[in-house]
């Protein structure tokens, strides 16, 4: 019988259980923060247990860590967690990046940076968007505190194997859309659970000419759509990617005849299949209060179907009918597991280069890792957004969830390259519109939201950083 990709891996990481049953599954790679692992080193400690495998634990710090100055922690709470993070890594032997580290940043960024996110590998963190992970051909999901736990003690997690979902993604992505648009366009025509019980695998012509920033992208926002899994069979680009990287194999040749075997068989092994075509992508923006919630930028936004809509809208201070360029703004956040790679701060740096940020935009720039801050100081890239008038940050999750003090106020509109637009998401009162790093890059420029398919020759000019 074919396989999927999903499929092949799984099978080879099951240690009991039969199928249709929680099986339990071997873990090669558990990453760790100091938001979901306090209680579970507790857990460890009250019940008198070390950590199984510290040498496939790696932690390190990004929810609350602050990106202004290092030494200046306000809030107790994060100074707390932080603190405990490193204590517990401490007693049980579990490497950490902590704050300042040159391998500390966003999880799922220096996960990737570092060689441990490796195809075939089964990936576990205590966060959603761990399903980032699975661009490289892992399978990588997001697990609750108290499985947390169980990984620490045992190596292991029992899972009932979800159902697999083909995206066949064909066309050339049009000039000035990006990865962004293209998982904010699915997520938009299918809403915000058509992947709820199904592990995605993303294939196809367009998905093979991605790098492997762009699949992260994708892949990270697989929960926003109600997979816990996104994947992507790995090929050349994600073996040049891997080697060379700190934790990538020794021996590479021997990885790569190994990876090269983890493949979907046909379409016909996946139990859904969508077909999905980008030559007409546009970039998008969401209005609402979920990240379905959104609309190309050349649209209006939506009349009011239901009492969803009601209430973002509500919510948001927004009405049917407006024009993207009509969302009021006020700040704009480049940051997050979903778009703050290099790759991406390129992307916003085109389009600011020899500008100045509109009059009423506060910019936050937040590198996703310190190896990325480093690369951007080094290249003259961070002084395009300091001579645009950003301001630049050290690395965390910061305005993506708003935990440490880096909000956005209440009332205030916040265009975001981020991967949640909850209310209250970016702080309490907070109203956030996601979008591409080239589309926020934009508005803080124009003071609105712009069509970046209009001013492309601006941004192929601007070219050259
Ligand atoms: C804090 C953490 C548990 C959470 C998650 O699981 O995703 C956060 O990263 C988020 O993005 O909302
Ligand atoms: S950057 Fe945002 S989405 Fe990603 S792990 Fe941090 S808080 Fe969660």
């Amino acid at each position: 019988m074919s396989q999927t990709l999903f499929d092949q891996i799984w099978n080879q990481h099951v240690i009991a259980g039969e199928p249709g049953q929680p099986q339990l599954l071997y873990v090669d790679l558990h990453l760790v923060h100091e938001v979901t692992s306090p209680q579970p080193f507790d857990g460890l400690r009250t019940s008198n247990r070390r950590l199984r495998r510290p040498d496939l634990t790696f932690a390190t710090m990004d929810h609350n860590v602050p990106t202004k100055n290092l030494e200046s922690v306000q809030d107790e709470m994060s100074r707390l967690q932080m603190a405990t993070l490193e204590k517990n890594c401490q007693d049980f032997g579990v490497e950490l990046a902590s704050v300042g580290d040159e391998n500390q940043g966003i999880v799922h960024v220096v996960g990737p940076e570092l060689g441990l996110t490796q195809p075939g590998k089964v990936i576990v963190c205590g966060d959603s968007h761990t399903a980032t992970h699975g661009a490289f051909g892992a399978i990588a999901f997001g697990i609750g505190t108290s499985e947390v736990e169980h990984v620490m003690a045992t190596q292991t997690i029992w899972q009932v194997k979800p159902k697999t979902m083909g995206i066949k993604v064909t066309g050339h992505l049009p000039a000035n859309t990006y990865a962004k648009d293209l998982i904010m366009a699915l997520i938009a025509k299918y809403g915000v659970s058509f992947g709820t019980g199904y592990a995605i695998e993303f294939f196809g012509e367009t998905i093979e000419n991605l790098s492997m920033p762009e699949r992260m992208t994708i892949c990270n926002m697989c929960i926003e759509a109600g997979s816990k899994t996104g994947m992507v069979q790995p090929d050349q680009t994600t073996f040049d990617y891997v080697a060379g990287r700190k934790r990538a194999p020794k021996d590479m040749e021997k990885a790569k005849e190994v990876w090269s075997q983890l493949k979907t068989d046909d379409e016909a092994a996946f139990d859904r299949l969508i077909e999905f075509d980008v030559s007409d992508l546009k970039p998008m923006v969401t209005w609402g209060t979920n990240p379905g919630m959104a609309m190309a930028v050349d649209e209006k936004t939506p009349a009011i179907s239901n009492s969803d809509d009601q209430a973002a809208y509500d919510y948001i201070g927004l009405h049917p009918g407006m024009a993207a360029e009509e969302i009021p703004l006020d700040y704009i956040f480049i940051g997050s597991c979903t778009n703050s790679r290099y790759e991406d701060l390129v992307e916003a740096a085109k389009i600011m280069k020899g500008k100045h940020l509109a009059a009423n935009i506060t910019a936050w720039i937040v590198p996703g890792s310190r190896a990325i801050r480093n690369r951007a100081m080094k290249d003259g890239l961070a002084q395009i957004f300091l001579d645009a008038g950003c301001q630049w940050r050290e690395p965390g999750c910061s305005a993506c969830l708003a935990m440490n003090e880096d909000k956005i106020p209440a009332g205030k509109h916040a265009a975001s390259t981020s991967n949640r637009n909850f209310v209250g998401r970016q702080g309490k009162g907070s109203k956030t519109h996601l979008a591409s790093p080239a589309m926020v890059a934009a508005a803080g420029i124009a003071g609105h939201f712009v069509d970046i398919t209009k001013i492309h020759d601006t941004a192929e000019a601007a070219m050259g950083v």
